[in-house]
């Protein structure tokens, strides 16, 4: 199974949100990073079908996914940002609904709904209403209707916005065990969430694809170019005007810092060390600091 996006286009008015986007997807995570206005949910509601674009194509599996109608809702599942649920729905009201809502018979909703409420942890809480739920149990039920349909392409919007570190680790997972023989699309400002998980990491900026690669590769690009520096309090001020400082902590009187440089801050204590994501996207979306 493959998606192909070619020259994807879309402005609002003189703004190109999104610009001659092009890309493929096969099986697999994909994690979309880019900073506010980057084009990321323009991207993501025109492949859910939510908005038109203004010039280019999007195959599935070699057909234009606009002529594929309603078989397309079959194909695909959405898990849009948390926002106001149906909140006097309890989570199996919630759930038939939006069944219903992608054209599921009741009998296939019913059968889904056994198997995803105790895989995604919800049993317990299937007659509660959501306005009782948590944070974390309602990105849960947002996660499942996503996955009612057993969708071969499905797009997650900030997944975890929100939530605490048990249940974010506990989303990625169930998103990691729940990704195969799919396209799984996962568009977040938290570099954690897809670090580990993403086959691939598309990098997007001012509504163009900037990089798309293995997040080891994306990693191995910038080696020589993240830094610990050891520092005093006096150095620290002259440190952030010179460089991009991804973290900061104190030890033992001395300050540690790590840094995204050209070359080698020779003028302090430097070491090189293995850039992460979060050092990508630092060093793709705030750039290298100059004297
Ligand atoms: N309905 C709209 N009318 C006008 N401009 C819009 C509209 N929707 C988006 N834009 C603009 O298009 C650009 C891309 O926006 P988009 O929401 O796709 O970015 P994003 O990467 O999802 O941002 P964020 O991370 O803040 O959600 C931005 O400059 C935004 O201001």
């Amino acid at each position: 199974m493959e998606l192909k996006i070619q020259d994807l286009c879309k402005s609002y008015g003189k703004k190109k949100a999104l610009w001659k986007f092009t890309t493929e997807f096969e099986n697999g995570i994909y994690g979309i990073l880019g900073p506010n206005g980057a084009g990321k949910s323009t991207l993501l509601n025109i492949l859910t079908d939510n908005l038109l674009r203004d010039s280019g194509s999007v195959l599935y599996d070699g057909e234009e996914i606009l002529n594929l109608g309603a078989s397309y809702r079959e194909i695909m599942g959405y898990m849009p940002q948390q926002q106001q649920l149906y909140d006097t729905f309890t989570v199996t009201h919630f759930i038939s609904y939006m069944g219903t809502l992608k054209g599921m018979k009741s009998r296939d909703i019913q059968r889904r709904m056994d198997e995803l409420l105790p895989l995604l942890n919800l049993q317990k809480v299937r007659k509660k209403k959501l306005k009782e739920l948590s944070g974390g149990m309602k990105q849960r039920v947002l996660l499942l209707q996503a996955l009612l349909n057993d969708p071969k392409f499905l797009i997650l919007d900030e997944p975890t916005a929100g939530l605490d570190p048990k249940e974010r680790i506990r989303i990625r997972n169930l998103i990691s065990d729940l990704s195969e023989d799919r396209i799984v699309l996962i568009a977040t400002h938290v570099v954690s969430d897809i670090e580990f998980i993403s086959k691939e990491i598309l990098l997007m900026k001012n509504g163009r694809l900037v990089d798309q690669d293995s997040p080891e590769n994306l990693q191995k690009r910038i080696y020589g170019h993240v830094y610990e520096l050891c520092i005093s309090q006096d150095e620290l001020a002259e440190v952030k005007k010179e460089y991009e400082i991804s973290n900061l902590f104190r030890r033992d009187g001395e300050i540690i810092v790590r840094v995204i440089a050209d070359k080698c801050p020779v003028k302090y204590d430097a070491v090189k060390v293995s850039p992460t994501l979060e050092d990508v996207y630092l060093y793709e979306f705030e750039g290298v600091k100059r004297r």
